[in-house]
């Protein structure tokens, strides 16, 4: 299977702290990984690694079959996804929802000259309907809730057709309904045999989709465990990454945690 990233002994160091240690890890193209770890933790810092926005300290990056640092880093972040806060604050408020969509296809924020064609069109109306976003094309980005918000990052994301997709706490300050019906939109997307390999980082085990098929546990920096998600969501391993006793459960598809005495 082909592996879309690896990171080999890959450490990251910013003002003398020591923010990602060995960590080695590989992401193949039917993965969903999802990334748990105290506040702190490394996770941001590992999405910016794997989506060329940051260089390692020390150790290699191969991503989409390139080396970080020996490609051109702008053309490489086109055949990526990412929905994150981050991003989401350079969209103007002003910009139609449709839009905002739409000018992922040129990876700019701010509709301006470009000259879409037929199929940008389609593709963005093909997206839209499958976030739910359809109704709401017409509407500028700074009236929509958070959860809108958030479905429309990820369908800006998705419009691309990227062979990699990152979430930054995707179901993040939602409310129960809007965590609810955008976890089943990602499991629909996770499950489709066309959907990118997908890494989801979250602070909740509460928002990993059914259908998400591998784990990473991150702590201080170094991963305590990753792979099949049933062999790292144990109690032992969580209780050991949030440092307090905890109990995980899996029922129906759905991952919960909550403290024991
Ligand atoms: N430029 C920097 N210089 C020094 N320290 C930094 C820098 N960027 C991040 N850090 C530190 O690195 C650590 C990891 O940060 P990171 O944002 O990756 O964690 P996180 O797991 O995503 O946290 P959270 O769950 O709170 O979002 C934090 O202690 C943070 O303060």
């Amino acid at each position: 299977m082909a592996s879309v990233l690896e990171l080999t002994d890959v450490s990251f160091v910013r003002s003398g702290n020591r923010i990602l240690d060995s960590v080695a890890w590989k992401v193949d193209e039917t993965d969903r990984w999802v990334i748990l770890g105290p506040n702190g933790a490394g996770k941001s810092t590992l999405l910016q690694l794997a989506s060329a926005h940051a260089h390692p300290t020390s150790g290699t990056v191969d991503l989409l079959g390139e080396r970080i640092g020996k490609v051109d880093v702008f053309e490489l972040r086109t055949r990526i996804g990412i929905a994150a806060t981050g991003l989401a604050r350079r969209i103007p408020p002003t910009e139609r929802v449709g839009d905002v969509v739409l000018t992922a296809a040129y990876a700019v924020t701010g509709r301006w000259q470009e000259r879409y064609e037929s199929f940008d069109l389609e593709r963005a109306a093909e997206v839209m309907d499958a976030w739910d976003l359809a109704d709401l094309s017409t509407r500028t980005f700074g009236t929509l809730s958070d959860g809108e918000r958030k479905r429309v990052q990820i369908a800006r994301a998705v419009m691309t057709d990227p062979e990699l997709m990152l979430l930054d706490e995707p179901a993040g300050s939602l409310d129960l309904g809007a965590r609810e019906s955008l976890l089943q939109s990602l499991e629909d997307y996770a499950s489709s045999s066309l959907a990118p390999a997908i890494v989801m980082v979250t602070h909740h085990v509460e928002e990993i989709p059914p259908g998400f098929t591998h784990g990473m546990l991150l702590r201080d920096g170094g991963i305590v465990a990753a792979g099949p998600l049933d062999e790292v969501l144990t109690d032992a391993r969580l209780t050991e990454t949030f440092g307090l006793p905890l109990e995980v459960r899996h029922e129906g598809g759905r991952w919960s945690a909550r403290a024991t005495r």
